[in-house]
């Protein structure tokens, strides 16, 4: 049997009044790369601060390593990367390595000394995200596409089994994302890491995704991405009225 290290069912939220959200049943598998699709406001982003425990839910579950929320609180299996583009300026007093191995941290403890082995398990996350070459330099001084891949070392440093992703690619140079995601599909294979992608843009990640989930309040579809490519693109579009760009180049 398949085994889920996300399991969703019957979730609804709202903020005050408005549903954002309505009855959603999403099992992740272990392994998955899973591209979360949906246009602005569908609630993609609130779906995964739900997962996160950053929201509870008015209604429903969220069970993660088949342990409910609540009482979930193995958090260094979990590893979380927002649209952090342009964080730094350029004077700020931190090299890569540093903010790596501040990844680390929470694993030890705050001022708990961070062992030799240490400084090689950052070398090794700086490298798997192709920033070995800057590792001595001022993570201020890089463009917001090195900045995220810094980030994504920092947050895989620790060895977690699940990486989320909010839209990474926001300020990453468009002439870098196909590299930017060809490094995550690599995370995916190499290190196992279970990855779920928030993305507007299922164009640039369908070769590299192995599921997909399309959202828009509620959850159209879930599926692996071949199930999702011999879908009708009619019926795509149907669930996406103001944003039929989204599935149309996807072929792209
Ligand atoms: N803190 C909040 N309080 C009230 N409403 C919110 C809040 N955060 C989001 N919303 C609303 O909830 C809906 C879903 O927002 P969410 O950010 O989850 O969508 P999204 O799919 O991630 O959008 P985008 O692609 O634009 O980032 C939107 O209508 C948004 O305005």
């Amino acid at each position: 049997m398949e085994e889920y290290v996300v399991e969703v069912s019957g979730l609804s939220f709202r903020y005050d009044r408005q549903n954002v959200l309505e009855q959603i049943d999403l099992n992740i598998p272990k392994g998955a790369f899973l591209g979360i699709i949906g246009p602005n406001g569908s609630g993609k982003s609130t779906l995964l601060k739900l997962m996160l425990g950053l929201l509870k839910p008015q209604e429903g579950e969220i069970r993660l390593f088949g342990t409910p929320l609540s009482r979930f609180k193995d958090w260094s299996r979990i590893g979380f990367v927002s649209q952090k583009a342009n964080a730094f300026n350029t004077g700020y007093p931190a090299t890569v390595l540093e903010v790596v191995e501040s990844g680390l941290v929470k694993k030890t403890g705050l001022f708990r000394f961070l062992g030799p082995g240490a400084r090689k398990e950052a070398m090794e996350a700086i490298r798997s995200v192709g920033m070995e070459a800057y590792a001595h330099q001022n993570i201020g001084e890089l463009s917001g596409g090195q900045q995220q891949r810094v980030f994504i070392a920092r947050a895989i440093v620790s060895k977690p089994e699940i990486l989320m992703l909010d839209e990474p690619t926001v300020g990453v140079d468009q002439r870098h994302v196909r590299s930017f995601y060809e490094m995550l599909e690599q995370l995916n294979r190499e290190w196992g890491i279970t990855l779920i992608l928030v993305t507007h843009d299922i164009g640039a990640v369908s070769d590299k995704v192995t599921h997909v989930a399309c959202l828009n309040q509620h959850l159209y579809f879930h599926g692996d991405i071949h199930a999702f490519q011999q879908l009708d693109e009619e019926k795509r579009s149907s669930w996406y009225a103001h944003d039929v760009r989204l599935l149309a180049h996807e072929h792209g």
